[in-house]
């Protein structure tokens, strides 16, 4: 065994002397292990039934430590493995096992303890069995300790953070779904903007950032948030990425109407088609999470376009856009160029300043879907997402605008986020990179112009492009990260990694990473 002060190789090797090693019984082979990627390290009793362990047999006693360790498989899946030494010598093996705990003692980003928040009632209602049989025996396995809160009901776990005594605990996890996720990163957000004395409902304050981590357990029909951060949604994965004190910073947009705080959301902020699939979802929620299939369908064939204005800033601080070629990854260049640049940009201008000073592009249209993403949102079936190369820490948002077409070609474009072809390559298309814009519909701003006329009101404004069937013209619903908002108006900015969440991204194959790298320095020059 070789011992380098980091990353910790474990060899288990045939050639050593004094230990031996076993990693998956009846599999001898080498293994490299970084201590960053160590799970625990324990005493073990050796059982010398269990195994053929050849000349050793003849010993009389043998000492053993078994170390845990992440290991990855495909799909960005990591499972916990093992790997028991044994030896004759006792002193030695204890050295060992002190020698390897102390070194993950100095594994700083760690959690030891954690808030756990379970929604019973997410997804298919296995949160409460999945925390128990797949995640709480490995937090233990860590020695992490755990505050569990079943919720009673919606938004019990966003009151209860601005309750609890957060600072105690080095993150905050949630079993469920991305609304679970949703609300504790409101309550958690909200918490520290309170705790400042920041008042959310002004648009342009400076938000202070939130060093509590958030871990997220899929247990919901959606898992977009785990799944566009972590490459996979699968509760073993997220443990483990919890256990290691991975972080991921995320920015996150605020959305306001008229000086008042709506929501935050690091997903999807969608007007339009996402709007209207999760309208009409919510009423069918008896059918679970089939219901977002259904109303898919349903939205797609009501073909509806809404008529309104966009305005927005770009977002010139970063080096990306949204027609690269290159993705988020693991320790992203372009996420961290950013950050360094917004930040000098505000100290130099202040944050007001800089905002005002810019010019707002403002465009207007009729529009099948508008759609803002912090991230790719990318799912089991959307691999590469509504914007696949969204970064998660960049301060800036794609916004996507997909104008009035056939329902041809809005199938075209939908069918593109499926397979490899560009979704961005229709001339009804168009995507920009921003760090604010404002929303108002056509309707609301008739209204605001013509507050007197108590009939339109009233009787709603009548479809002019479709007479013969009368369908209303109203307005259509935002959809902010799986939750209806109650205005159409609405003004969103990108805050730079305002929280951090126990992730790191997702990570390149080794065989990519080589392409990545290449394509990254071609991109930049
Ligand atoms: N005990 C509870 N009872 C009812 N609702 C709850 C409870 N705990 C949390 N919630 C709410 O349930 C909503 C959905 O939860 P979650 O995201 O975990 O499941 P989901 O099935 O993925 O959700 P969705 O139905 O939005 O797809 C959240 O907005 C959350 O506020």
């Amino acid at each position: 065994l070789i011992l380098h002060s980091s990353p910790l190789p474990l060899y288990c090797c045939k050639t050593v002397r004094k230990m031996k090693c076993r990693i998956n019984p009846g599999n001898n082979e080498n293994c490299f292990v970084p201590i960053s990627e160590i799970i625990a390290v324990e005493e073990t009793e050796f059982n010398k039934k269990q195994r053929n362990i050849g000349r050793w047999q003849k010993m009389a006693k043998l000492h053993a430590f078994t170390v845990h360790y992440v290991k990855k498989a495909r799909n960005h899946r990591w499972r916990c493995s093992a790997a028991t030494f044994w030896c004759v010598d006792e002193h030695l093996c204890n050295q060992w096992t002190q020698a390897l705990k102390e070194l993950l003692e100095m594994q700083k980003s760690r959690p030891k303890q954690l808030l756990v928040y379970i929604n019973p009632f997410g997804g298919k209602r296995q949160g409460k069995r999945i925390y128990e049989q797949k995640v709480a025996p490995l937090f233990s396995l860590a020695s992490i300790s755990t505050d569990v809160v079943v919720t009673e009901h919606a938004n019990h776990a966003k009151d209860n953070l601005f309750e609890v005594n957060i600072y105690k605990y080095d993150g905050v996890v949630c079993v469920g779904g991305d609304g679970m996720f949703s609300e504790v990163m409101h309550g958690l957000i909200g918490r520290m903007q309170k705790d400042s004395g920041i008042d959310q409902n002004n648009p342009k304050a400076s938000l202070v950032q939130c060093n509590i981590r958030i871990g997220i357990i899929p247990a919901g029909s959606t898992d977009c948030i785990c799944y566009s951060t972590v490459g996979i949604s699968d509760p073993v994965t997220s443990a483990l990425h919890i256990i290691v004190g991975d972080c991921q910073p995320l920015d996150v947009s605020s959305v306001h109407h008229n000086d008042t705080f709506l929501k935050y959301s690091v997903s999807l902020l969608g007007y339009g088609f996402y709007g209207d699939i999760l309208k009409d979802s919510e009423k069918k929620r008896w059918m679970g999470p089939m219901r977002y299939d259904y109303s898919g369908f349903k939205t797609f064939l009501s073909h509806h376009y809404y008529e309104g204005t966009i305005a927005y800033q770009p977002a010139k601080h970063t080096h990306g856009s949204p027609r690269d070629k290159v993705s988020c990854r693991t320790g992203c260049y372009i996420c961290k160029q950013s950050e360094k640049q917004l930040a000098e940009q505000n100290k130099e201008h202040g944050l007001k300043k800089e905002e005002g000073e810019e010019e707002w592009k403002v465009i207007k249209g009729k529009f099948l879907a508008i759609n803002a993403v912090n991230m790719s949102c990318a799912c089991p079936r959307s691999p590469k997402g509504l914007s696949p190369a969204a970064h998660l820490a960049d301060g800036s948002a794609d916004l996507i605008l997909v104008r009035k077409c056939s329902r041809f070609d809005f199938l075209r474009y939908l069918v593109r986020h499926t397979n490899q072809d560009d979704q961005f390559d229709f001339p009804f298309v168009d995507v920009y990179r921003v760090k604010c814009f404002q929303f108002t519909s056509k309707l609301s701003e008739d209204n605001e112009s013509n507050v007197m006329d108590v009939g339109k009101k009233r009787f709603g404004q009548f479809c002019r492009d479709h007479p013969a069937c009368c369908c209303n013209i109203v307005n259509s619903t935002w959809n902010c990260d799986g939750e209806t908002l109650d205005s159409s108006a609405i003004e969103v900015r990108v805050h730079c990694q305002l929280m951090k969440l126990f992730a790191r991204g997702i990570e390149e194959d080794c065989k990519d990473e080589a392409g990545h790298s290449q394509s990254s320095i071609e991109q930049l020059l």
